[in-house]
């Protein structure tokens, strides 16, 4: 079963600025493999604080089923954004140049108790981790997506299992 035949948004993947679009990326690209209708853009916690409050106030009315929201530094949208919405959110904690990206995960990892975020390790394979989650989450109610999320599966496994050393050097 199709659960959005109308291919409106069904994961919004946020992130606190354009600079985090090659790391953020890696989600997109995870839910576009899957087919699962997403919208991507800039809302940052900081710097668009009232835009954040409207996106996270609409989400649920608007269908969204999860928020990938990633920030780097002091990360604060995916819990400010969790603040204001019971759709689950996703956090990627993009990687800072001062202190490559411990700030990002401990600010997003230590929430206080009610305000859950499911954070993801730092940087790319966290952002397509998040992905991969998003795409568990649907699954529950769409059994055309968790068979394609078994193949994925399969075929990573199979790859590893292909895997061969080269010989002693
Ligand atoms: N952590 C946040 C938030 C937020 O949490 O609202 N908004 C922007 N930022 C982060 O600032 C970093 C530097 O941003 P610029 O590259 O635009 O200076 C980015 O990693 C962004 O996520």
């Amino acid at each position: 079963m199709n659960a959005n035949p109308s291919g409106q948004p069904l994961v919004g993947v946020i992130m606190g600025s354009n600079s985090d679009w090659p790391t953020m990326q890696a989600a997109a690209r995870m839910l576009a493999e899957f087919g699962v209708p997403y919208e991507a853009r800039v809302v940052s916690a900081h710097r668009t604080p009232d835009l954040m409050f409207e996106y996270a106030e609409a989400a649920r009315g608007r269908g969204l089923k999860a928020i990938i929201a990633g920030a780097g530094g002091a990360a604060h949208l995916p819990g400010m954004v969790a603040a204001k919405t019971t759709v689950p959110v996703l956090g990627v904690p993009v990687q800072s140049k001062a202190l490559s990206g411990q700030d990002s995960l401990l600010s997003i990892v230590q929430m206080p108790k009610g305000i859950p975020v499911a954070t993801f390790a730092i940087g790319e394979a966290g952002a397509a981790n998040a992905g991969l989650f998003a795409v568990a989450l649907l699954a529950g109610g769409d059994a055309e997506l968790a068979a394609r999320l078994e193949a994925f599966r399969a075929r990573q496994t199979q790859t590893v299992l292909d895997m061969a050393l080269p010989p002693l050097a």
